[in-house]
């Protein structure tokens, strides 16, 4: 069924000379409501059952609104969708690669005929969807003809494994896309970007996707491509949904921004692109060029693989090699878009440049290049690779991004009997760290359990709680770059191990093993008497190594007994350890 009501469609005249692509299907498709009618839906949106998009859905959204999936004004209706998977096409025969859906499940209030509130995963209020048709997709015959595979499972099958059973169409209206917080300028819609290339005078414009700038050599295939065409080059990687955490995903946009910083009139244009990558191969080749055709451009770079997912295990990949390009050129005319094929790049040392590898003269000498795979996580390359290899300014963002162990976070987390040691190695540890440069915190049991913990008991189920908490906390402060020593006894092994995950593995165990007779003679509280005379009048109390267990660690990084070892001896085999491991440099 078609959809119903009438998005803005901003309509434009076909290319003329020294004018940009126009948009796929002549206008760019614009569903964001006026203020007014925004104001409305706020006060209504209450009425209204709620749908919390997920990832793709939320990029998809965006992507409708602005006009980046021009000329579709929703998620595909049934009819549309139909045709789409069987043969690539709309319901009115225009060419579409893939299906553009809202999975949900019915019930509750959603029904066709209602409308449902559109929002992220934090309650904003996105869009509202006048739901017109609600139906049950073949996602087996989705599988086999849109993503071309049934029997091995590629992540547009595995995504689909995982959606609820219904798509959902109809009419929308959208308040606002879905924020963002980060590269603000580097998030321009359609129609911004559009006048951005036209205020640079670009007709002709090559979009290359990214991952393979970070080598000068890719970035050379990308000038070259440019150079080709006779147009400019647009830096356009496909971002999708990231979320605070990805740290990956700010490094690489760093060093896309340091490509384009302070190159001179003929710089590329960088612009993120928030499209939820399916890794569908070549359907998805033939979406990124109409999306970004919708963004003005005239040309994509393709190299083989393109858009696909790695290979599997047993080196197979989903799709052939060459397929993206293959269907690239089988729709160009259609699609209006020219892939461009990735020329493989050769240094030629003596001439201090870049060549195609089909170009070289006669007896050239040439270097062979490093796949840009290997830089990331790989801070030491900043060394090892040359400028000509990479550019001096994204090898430190890369280094950035991956600081060697001694800046690195660190939890150093101390387990063994109460009285074994923990809490004054644990103090005199904090001294001697400071020394080489690294400030610590310490969480010590005791005290964790007057405020933290307070109100906790010695059960099982509390001291996992407890123990879970306190590895939470070091677990957050490792990962922003920070030093926590922690010091509780810790009894269980599986809960420790858990600490081990939430510092992401930034974290070394440190057992004090003092035999219990030792731990008993100190009794530093008089917790062991106390415990003793309980377990006789057979009130047992609980206590860990009396009538509680303890599990001694397995493996533990450093291993001391406080009753052979001085305060001094212990801690310096925990700083060898740490020197060995880097965590420290030896000053
Ligand atoms: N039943 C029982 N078992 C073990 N320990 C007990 C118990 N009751 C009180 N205490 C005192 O509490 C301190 C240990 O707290 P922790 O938070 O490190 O314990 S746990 O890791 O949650 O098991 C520990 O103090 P420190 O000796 O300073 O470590 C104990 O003296
Ligand atoms: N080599 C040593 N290392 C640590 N503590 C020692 C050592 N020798 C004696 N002690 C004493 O043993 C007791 C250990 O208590 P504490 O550090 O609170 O243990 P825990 O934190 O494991 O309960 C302290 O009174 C400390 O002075």
């Amino acid at each position: 069924m078609p959809l119903q009501g009438a998005p803005s469609i901003s309509r434009t005249t076909p290319t003329a000379r020294g004018e940009l692509n126009t948009p796929y299907g002549g206008g760019l498709v614009d569903l964001i409501v006026g203020p007014d009618r925004a104001a409305e839906m706020k006060a209504e949106a209450k009425d209204h059952p709620s749908l919390t998009l997920d990832d793709r859905s939320l990029c998809d959204l965006e992507l409708l609104a602005v006009g980046g999936f021009s000329p579709l004004t929703g998620f595909l209706g049934e009819a549309d969708y139909d045709r789409v998977v069987g043969e690539r096409r709309l319901a009115d025969g225009t060419f579409w690669p893939l299906p553009v859906t809202l999975p949900l499940t019915p019930g509750e209030g959603i029904d066709e005929g209602k409308t449902l509130a559109l929002r992220d995963v934090y309650g904003n209020l996105l869009a509202f969807l006048h739901l017109e048709e609600i139906y049950r997709p073949d996602k087996g015959r989705e599988a086999a003809l849109a993503y071309g595979t049934v029997d091995r499972k590629p992540p547009p099958v595995e995504h689909l494994d995982r959606t609820p059973g219904h798509y959902a169409a109809g009419r929308l209206e959208v308040i606002r896309t879905p924020p963002h917080y980060d590269f603000v300028d580097l998030r321009r819609t359609p129609a911004e970007l559009r006048d951005r290339l036209a205020s640079l005078g670009w007709s002709k414009v090559v979009a290359a996707h990214g991952s393979g700038l970070l080598l000068r050599a890719g970035e050379e295939a990308a000038r070259l491509a440019a150079r080709r065409i006779g147009g400019g080059l647009l830096i356009n990687p496909v971002v999708g949904v990231t979320r605070p955490g990805d740290a990956g995903h700010y490094t690489r946009v760093r060093c896309y921004r340091a490509l384009v910083d302070g190159d001179g009139p003929c710089s590329p244009v960088l612009n993120l692109l928030p499209l939820a990558g399916r890794m569908a191969g070549p359907g998805e080749a033939l979406l990124r060029a109409i999306v970004r055709r919708n963004y003005g451009c005239t040309h994509m770079l393709v190299g083989p693989g393109h858009a696909g997912p790695e290979a599997d295990p047993a080196g197979q990949p989903s799709y052939p090699p060459h397929a993206a390009l293959e269907a690239m050129a089988e729709h160009a005319d259609e699609i209006g878009v020219q892939a461009v094929e990735s020329e493989p790049m050769v240094y030629l040392p003596d001439d201090h440049r870049y060549c195609p590898a089909g170009e070289v003269p006669r007896g050239a000498a040439t270097v062979d290049m490093a796949s840009s795979g290997m830089l990331e996580g790989r801070p030491d390359l900043r060394r090892e690779l040359p400028d000509w290899s990479v550019r001096p300014a994204v090898a430190e963002i890369l280094a950035q991004a991956s600081p060697p162990k001694d800046r690195q976070g660190l939890t150093v987390w101390f387990t063994g009997l109460s009285g074994s040691g923990k809490s004054t190695v644990a103090h005199a540890l904090v001294e001697r760290l400071a020394e080489h440069g690294r400030r610590c915190a310490l969480l010590d049991g005791d005290e964790i359990r007057t405020h933290l913990s307070r109100g906790l008991t010695f059960s099982k189920e509390d001291r996992d709680i407890n123990i879970r908490r306190v590895g939470y906390v070091a677990g957050l402060v490792c990962q922003a770059g920070g030093t926590t020593l922690c010091s509780v006894i810790s009894p269980y092994r599986a809960i420790r191990d858990e600490a081990r995950e939430a510092s992401r593995g930034n974290f070394v165990e440190v057992y004090c093993s003092t035999p219990i007779e030792v731990c008993e003679l100190r009794d530093v509280k008089g917790m062991y008497a106390k415990a003793r005379a309980a377990v006789a009048a057979s009130r047992p109390l609980g206590f860990t190594g009396v009538d509680d267990p303890y599990e001694p660690p397995v493996d533990p990084e450093v291993s001391l007994d406080t009753s052979r070892q001085s305060v001094e001896e212990c801690v310096e085999a925990i700083v060898r350890k740490l020197l060995d491991l880097g965590y420290i440099l030896p000053h």
